[in-house]
């Protein structure tokens, strides 16, 4: 499960209601950054800097800057307070706030300065230059604002540093509410955060941002979630795996769905055969595409198990749709972004079958009027429909969206896509470099398994394919969605650089394979029992 900043300091805080120590929480923190600033350092000698923001980020710092003195290593804090503050950290102890005792631990010698500072000076930028490890404590999920003036050159003196940097929770700069950065952050080497990860580790910026991540429990527990918070994953198998289907003995290839998947005229049929071999490949137990006759000799000689119907028109196509054993219709790859397309999306979607629209029947909606026609059908569905579009598919089609938070600016794309995946009540796979998967009652799953060469021609065809496979053979739609997302993640993975999306759609059954418990099942085998 993936927590927001404000979620997080609502499990902080309820922990405190719950009789946890604050100040016990910082302590485990502060050992675990230290823990992790030893491994930066390699078993070699050297410098520590910790640059430590006025809240408990920098409070983690100052239990860091104690552990790693104990352990006999060199350490210089810096502390940043805001003026009023300045000087003020000593009396008793059991009235300070955590960030004070622990700097009231703290034994070295403390360089304080103002945030209202001016400039970076001489002596800041010569203890940044001289260090082996920078641990940025300047900032965590309390980030109100942009960094300006001190800080801001600060981060940008540290990101030119030759030091390694550690970043305590989330580099200084990212905001771990709205998941972006608004001028400048911290481009760490390692971030180590607590309890669990933010949804700002795994999206962009973010991701990049934090370099290796790496999680430490401080004694937080379940205890501390609110169980009505929607639920925000990493999309990893753990989470979709109890949902794949699962096969009985005595199965036929109805059990396993039909997906029938819309053609493209005859110039451009390639992306729906992509998507119709795709969902064969990884197990539908049957596959219709449906060509205009125009197309039917291009298509026929490419295809052999998936089977071909004729289909000129919107009448031809409902009749088709009426066959009750097809339970899954693909529209969109290749379709062209035109009338029939529209009419063809929203049969589907009046069809009562599980419905995946993509490409083109994404974008065939150009005025408002065309749009609410989609949203009514996408409402009136029978079945949650799944949409797949990248990011200007996804502006074509929501446009400005509002998620009811106006508190969060700018939204991120995990916002956005929770919001058009309530406002139309569907699943939103919404395609990127961090594939957002959300679904209309709250939950999403952020995909991080991608690599880059994923992002080749007729890659989201091969999506749509895999997506409708599953979802014909039984699972939910916001699972089909998560378990087709990382699979074709996975596939592009273990094809490497370069790929085409042919060889995409031939590697997906092997990683269907090795996750499918049908594998692991031992069908055949004969048990016999000797009494
Ligand atoms: N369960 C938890 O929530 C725990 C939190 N811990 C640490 O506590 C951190 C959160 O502490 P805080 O809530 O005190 O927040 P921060 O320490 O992130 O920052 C808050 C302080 O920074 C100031 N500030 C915010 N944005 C600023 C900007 N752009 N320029 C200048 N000043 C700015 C605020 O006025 C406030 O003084 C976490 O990130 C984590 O490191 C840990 O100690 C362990 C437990
Ligand atoms: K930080």
């Amino acid at each position: 499960m993936l927590l927001s900043a404000a979620q997080m300091q609502r499990v902080d805080a309820t922990a405190v209601e719950q009789g946890i120590n604050s100040f016990e929480l910082m302590c485990s923190a502060g050992q675990a950054v230290a823990d992790t600033a030893v491994e930066l350092l390699q078993n070699r000698s050297g410098t520590f800097l910790v640059l430590a923001g006025p809240g408990n980020n920098g409070g983690d710092g100052a239990i860091a800057a104690q552990e790693l003195a104990g352990r006999g290593y060199q350490v210089v804090v810096v502390r940043f307070l805001v003026e009023a503050e300045a000087g003020m950290a000593s009396g008793n102890e059991a009235e300070l706030r955590d960030a004070d005792r622990a700097f009231a631990q703290w034994r070295g010698v403390t360089f304080a300065y103002t945030l209202q500072q001016e400039q970076v000076d001489q002596q800041l930028r010569e203890m940044i230059d001289q260090s082996d490890v920078i641990i940025d404590a300047l900032f965590g999920a309390g980030l109100k604002r942009p960094l300006q003036g001190l800080v801001a050159q600060l981060v940008e003196q540290v990101n030119m540093a030759c030091a390694k940097v550690l970043a305590v929770d989330v580099p200084s700069g990212l905001n771990g509410n709205t998941h972006g950065v608004d001028g400048v952050c911290i481009k760490a080497d390692t971030t180590v955060t607590f309890f669990l990860h933010k949804p700002a580790h795994f999206l962009y910026p973010g991701r990049e941002l934090c370099g290796r991540k790496t999680l430490a429990q401080i004694g937080l527990s379940k205890a501390q979630l609110n169980p009505d918070w929607p639920l925000c994953v990493l999309n990893e198998p753990d989470f979709f795996l109890p949902a794949l289907p699962v096969l009985g003995q005595e199965g036929h290839k109805f059990d396993r769905g039909h997906v029938l998947v819309r053609s493209g005229p005859l110039q451009s049929t390639g992306a729906s055969r992509l998507s119709a071999q795709t969902a064969l490949e990884c197990g539908a137990g049957l596959v219709t595409l449906a060509s205009s006759n125009e197309a039917l000799s291009v298509n026929a000689a490419h295809l052999t198990a998936v089977m071909l119907k004729p289909c000129d028109n919107i009448s031809q196509w409902q009749l088709i749709l009426q066959d009750q054993r097809i339970n899954t219709v693909i529209v969109g790859p290749g379709n062209g972004v035109d009338a029939a397309t529209r009419g063809c999306s929203l049969a589907a979607l009046q069809a009562d079958k599980h419905c995946v629209l993509d490409a083109d029947a994404l974008s065939c909606w150009t005025n408002t009027s065309d749009r609410e026609q989609l949203f009514e059908a996408l409402l009136a569905a029978r079945y949650t429909a799944i949409l797949t579009p990248h990011t200007g598919e996804f502006e074509r089609l929501f446009g400005e969206l509002s998620d009811g938070n106006d508190q969060v600016q700018p939204r991120s794309r995990l916002h956005l896509a929770c919001a058009a995946a309530r406002l139309v009540k569907a699943v939103v796979v919404f395609k990127g470099a961090d594939t957002v998967i959300a679904a209309p009652d709250g939950r999403s799953a952020i995909n991080a398994n991608a690599p880059p060469w994923l992002a080749t021609a007729g890659a989201g065809d091969v999506l749509a394919g895999v997506i409708a496979s599953l979802s014909a053979q039984g699972m939910s739609a916001f699972e089909a969605a998560c378990a087709g997302v990382w699979m074709h993640g996975q596939a592009a993975m273990e094809l490497g650089y370069p790929m085409s999306a042919e060889h995409l759609a031939t590697r997906l059954p092997q990683v269907v394979h090795a996750l499918s418990p049908v594998n692991k099942k031992g069908f055949g085998e004969t048990e016999l029992v000797k009494r």
